[in-house]
């Protein structure tokens, strides 16, 4: 497929990337992917929606497995500062994590089947909310996906640092465990004058992240890549008041999920000790945690000897990366891979400036559309 070709797909791409919405809000991001389905042949598509999600089902022709596909759908709090001719038309909200590329490319792969039909079932996942709370886990247990579950899944991620035509990957982990975290102190306020009747929380929860450094560079086996990051701290109201609340907010990655236990052990003792310590009380919650991406060794090597021999597209081995992505919970029921999709851009994921290639939108769609082609249609016997 040339850029020519992909062109209904970079308009779709460029119309999705105006209207970022966050988890669970995508309403007019689903009404433009039903409506671009609706300008498709009816008698070779079934459509479903769950939440704001979608569901597209095209029936093989003699199916003996059904083969997934997932795309993401929502955007991130952040005010875009691109120079594109399109920009985000929602104020303080952004496609900075691809996604608008990601169902764009979903929308080409599916149009391509729905004209060219195949032995085995496609389902087409369009699933809200990866960026939090998560929306692969409760789609998963939906009806509306139970029924239409895939024996096999794909999906892919935008790649800022590679050159468009480049797709990377690797057999076995490829997303780190990830757990948010977000942890309240309470103690007593009062006046600057007046240390000794009140109990200060600025100096409770400074002690907290200095402790909660030690459990990464103490507790946890240095050959098992880990990290705490707290990402935001607040305490007190004024200068001259001692502050009787303060709250961390931060993220766990992790490489094992024995890994993820043991830091959350070790903070439950820790918050123990600045209890005792501070005499003051603390509550902590673990917002949302995705399970891992873990590649099917199987699946990565068809598709990775596929790249090689059938496809111009250079092949890259990757490391393991330490982001999340709710993509790990379809993995954990359902064999196959994700990969990443090299979009040629300086600025990183969560970017204010990221700006992917639209050039990468051909090389996914006729790479991913050839691949499931193979993989669902038997030979004559
Ligand atoms: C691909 C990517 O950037 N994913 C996010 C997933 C967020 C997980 C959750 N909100 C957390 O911070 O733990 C990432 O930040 O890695």
């Amino acid at each position: 497929m040339d850029i020519e070709q992909a062109s209904p797909f970079i308009q779709l791409r460029r119309q999705l990337h105006q209207i970022p919405e966050p988890g669970f809000n995508e309403h007019k991001t689903q009404q433009l992917i039903l409506e671009y389905l609706d300008t498709l042949p009816k008698d070779r598509l079934y459509i479903r929606t769950w939440k704001t999600g979608v569901l597209a089902k095209i029936p093989g022709n003699r199916p003996q497995k059904c083969i997934g596909y997932r795309a993401d759908m929502d955007g991130l709090p952040i005010r875009e500062q691109t120079s594109c001719p399109f920009p985000s038309i929602h104020d303080g909200y952004m496609h900075a994590c691809g996604h608008d590329m990601h169902m764009a490319i979903a929308l080409g792969i599916l149009t391509h089947f729905v004209h060219h039909r195949i032995d085995d079932d496609l389902v087409f996942i369009f699933q809200p909310a990866e960026e939090g709370p998560g929306g692969a886990l409760p789609m998963l247990r939906s009806n509306a996906l139970r029924e239409w579950k895939p024996d096999v899944i794909f999906a892919l991620h935008v790649a800022p640092e590679y050159p468009v035509g480049t797709i990377a990957i690797r057999p076995g982990l490829l997303f780190a465990n990830t757990s948010e975290l977000f942890i309240d102190l309470y103690g007593t306020g009062g006046h600057a004058a007046r240390p000794h009747l009140a109990n200060d929380m600025v100096i409770a929860c400074t002690q907290l992240v200095q402790q909660l450094q030690t459990i990464v560079s103490r507790n946890i086996d240095p050959l098992d890549a880990t990290i705490l990051t707290i990402g935001k701290m607040e305490a007190g109201t004024k200068q001259n008041i001692i502050a009787d609340h303060a709250r961390i907010e931060g993220t766990i990655r992790t490489t094992s999920k024995k890994s993820m236990e043991l830091i959350q052990t070790r903070i439950e003792s820790l918050l123990k000790g600045i209890e005792a310590g501070f005499n003051c009380k603390t509550a902590i919650d673990w917002g949302c945690s995705y399970c891992q991406v873990y590649n099917d060794a199987k699946w990565t090597k068809s598709f990775t000897d596929f790249i090689t021999h059938q496809t111009p597209y250079q092949l890259i081995e990757c490391r393991e990366s330490m982001a999340g992505e709710d993509f790990g919970y379809f993995l954990n029921e359902i064999p196959g891979f994700m990969f990443w999709l090299g979009v040629d851009t300086p600025y990183g994921l969560h970017h204010p400036q990221l700006d992917p290639s639209e050039e990468a939108i051909p090389v996914a769609i006729s790479s991913m559309a050839k691949y499931i082609a193979q993989m669902g249609t038997r030979k004559k016997s």
